[in-house]
């Protein structure tokens, strides 16, 4: 199917609001049908890796269901702790990789189709009229699955030579509270939290790189996955250094 934008959007109201705080929530990003395609495809996918970094330990295991594809290698991921202690930026969470050249997507579903909508010339033209930003020439994208216990600790987004203008996050799980973690959380200069935005089915988060931001862990008592796809809006072109 084509996944399609919503029709519903105001785009210079988001944009307005965009330029007050340079991150915004937008629901409804996409049409009903397109959004229930990629939350169905979401929930079935059976194949997903997960990525690790954290401790100094750095891997990506493919994954049956939610244990170890390859039986001795569970070890590694019951194994795997985020050191607290660590300024550096950690991660344990579940990843299925769209647009990263030597991880061919094969599984022929509504996410599959998520990287031509992103880079539809309808959906690159409504986040340049959101970002005020023409520099924007393309989309990476992942699928991502938060887990109980998952985390993703604060960091920027920098990556020099990547070209990231700025960073999206769709949320895709139906329904979800704050009390069960997960949150994208942005934080002032004085590591305070200044916004927390509680995943929302079908809502696009967009901030500017670089912010300092985490995902919080994923509470033990969350009864179900934090189900995004994620990645940067990005440049072909050079776009000068990011402090
Ligand atoms: O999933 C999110 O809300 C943010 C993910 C993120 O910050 C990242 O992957 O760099
Ligand atoms: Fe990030």
């Amino acid at each position: 199917m084509t996944l399609r934008l919503s029709s519903a959007l105001d785009v210079d109201a988001l944009a307005a609001a965009f330029a007050a705080k340079r991150r915004l929530r937008i629901p409804g990003l996409m049409d009903d049908d397109s959004a229930e395609a990629v939350a169905v495809a979401m929930e079935v996918f059976d194949n997903w890796r997960i990525s690790v970094a954290a401790s100094g330990e750095l891997f990506e295991l493919p994954l049956l269901g939610r244990i170890a594809a390859e039986p001795d290698k569970q070890s590694w991921i019951d194994g795997a702790r985020i050191d607290g202690n660590s300024p550096r930026m950690q991660y344990i969470f579940d990843t299925r990789r769209l647009t990263v050249e030597g991880f061919e997507d094969t599984t022929p579903d509504a996410v599959s189709e998520v990287p031509a909508f992103l880079n539809s010339p309808e959906f690159i033209a409504f986040v340049r009229a959101v970002t005020g930003d023409d520099r924007i020439d393309f989309a990476d994208a992942q699928a991502t699955r938060y887990r109980p216990g998952h985390a993703l600790t604060a960091h920027t987004d920098v990556a020099p030579g990547k070209n990231r203008l700025y960073a999206y996050v769709l949320n895709m799980t139906r329904e979800w509270y704050a009390d069960w973690g997960g949150a994208l959380i942005f934080f002032d200069g004085d590591g305070h939290i200044a916004d927390g935005f509680v995943p929302s089915f079908n809502t696009l988060n967009i901030f500017a790189v670089p912010k300092a931001h985490a995902v919080g862990q994923v509470a033990s008592f969350a009864p179900k996955d934090r189900l995004s796809i994620t990645g940067w809006l990005r440049s072909n072109e050079p776009i000068g250094d990011q402090p």
